[in-house]
């Protein structure tokens, strides 16, 4: 069983709608038995970033995996640059821990480096670079706020294909300006941390509606579905990529099926967004957003 579903960028990629992420749990350390373990069981969508100190790892686990270049989505995330040091420079160094000659996505991970050093529209000029040269088939950000987004489509000649930011019930109503101004320019939503209400939340508002929802899709469907393939399900219906990890082969298998599981009706849409409007809960990112 693998991805079926896939999301189409404003440049006229394709993107698989799962990723898997090496981030967080795997920061810093080994993702290559992880990584081989996602490919192995389905996921052609791997998400890395200069940050998590582990490009070369995810490398050897996507070389690890047998799997053919054209048959994977590979994903890097800029980080900081060093005095002197262009976009192209930066990222040429991650593909070389990754072992490939292209990124099929290029993010900038966070607008703050760039900010203070009053750089936000030269990086993404050196984002444009890096695409113009073929090291990148898409480009976009991360962590990009209305402000930020507005500073470098101003002047830009390539607008991002992507905004990764954090997407769950309780960050839904923060991100409506952002999501808003995106989809004004055809900028795809990656979502992040979209278990939150579950794993970081618990107890939550939104733990009632979030288990209604699974009874009756679990009725609909007549086969077993899980709290997280609900929340899951909403990400999807909002058009986003959902970017999520897990050293559990049950759990990519079952994110993977999540493809299979019933659409939520508008009225659940609205129920899980209105409870999830009662608490906000960010996760990640508080130095760029500020709560
Ligand atoms: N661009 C950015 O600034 C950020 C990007 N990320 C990316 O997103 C990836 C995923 O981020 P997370 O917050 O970890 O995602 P997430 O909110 O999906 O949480 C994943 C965690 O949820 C739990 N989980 C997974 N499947 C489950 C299931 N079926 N039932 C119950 N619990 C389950 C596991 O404990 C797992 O570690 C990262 O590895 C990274 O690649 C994450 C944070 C920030
Ligand atoms: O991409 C994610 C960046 C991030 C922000 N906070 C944390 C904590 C642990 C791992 C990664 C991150």
């Amino acid at each position: 069983m693998s991805t079926t579903h896939t999301i189409t960028l404003n440049d006229g990629n394709r993107v698989p709608w799962l990723a898997f992420g090496t981030g967080t749990a795997l920061y810093g350390k080994n993702a290559t038995d992880s990584v081989r373990a996602a490919i192995d069981n389905g996921i052609t969508h791997l998400d890395g970033a200069q940050l998590y100190n582990n490009e070369d790892t995810l490398g050897a686990g996507i070389k690890a995996s047998g799997k053919s270049r054209s048959d994977l989505y590979i994903v890097t995330k800029l980080n900081k640059l060093d005095p002197g040091q262009t976009v192209k420079e930066s990222l040429a160094i991650s593909l070389k821990k990754l072992g490939v000659d292209y990124v099929d996505l290029f993010l900038i991970h966070n607008p703050l480096p760039a900010i203070k050093e009053g750089k936000l529209k030269e990086w993404w000029q050196g984002m444009e670079e890096a695409h113009n040269g073929g090291l990148a088939k898409s480009i976009g950000v991360s962590n990009f706020r209305v402000e930020d987004l507005k500073e470098i489509l101003d002047g830009a000649n390539v607008i991002p294909a992507v905004n990764q930011i954090e997407l769950h019930p309780y960050v839904w109503k923060a991100a409506q300006p952002i999501m808003n101004l995106g989809r004004e320019h055809g900028i795809v939503t990656a979502s992040y941390g979209g278990q939150t209400p579950l794993v970081r939340a618990v107890g939550g508002p939104a733990d009632r509606v979030i288990s209604t929802i699974r009874e009756r899709l679990e009725r609909t469907r007549g086969k077993p579905v899980s709290s997280s393939q609900v929340l899951t399900k909403w990400i999807l219906q909002k058009g986003a990529i959902v970017v999520t990890t897990t050293s559990k082969v049950s759990r990519i298998k079952e994110a993977i099926d999540t493809e299979n599981v019933p659409d939520l009706t508008p009225e659940e849409i609205h129920a899980l967004e209105a409870a999830g409007s009662l608490l906000h809960k960010r996760a990640y990112m508080a130095e760029v957003f500020g709560e």
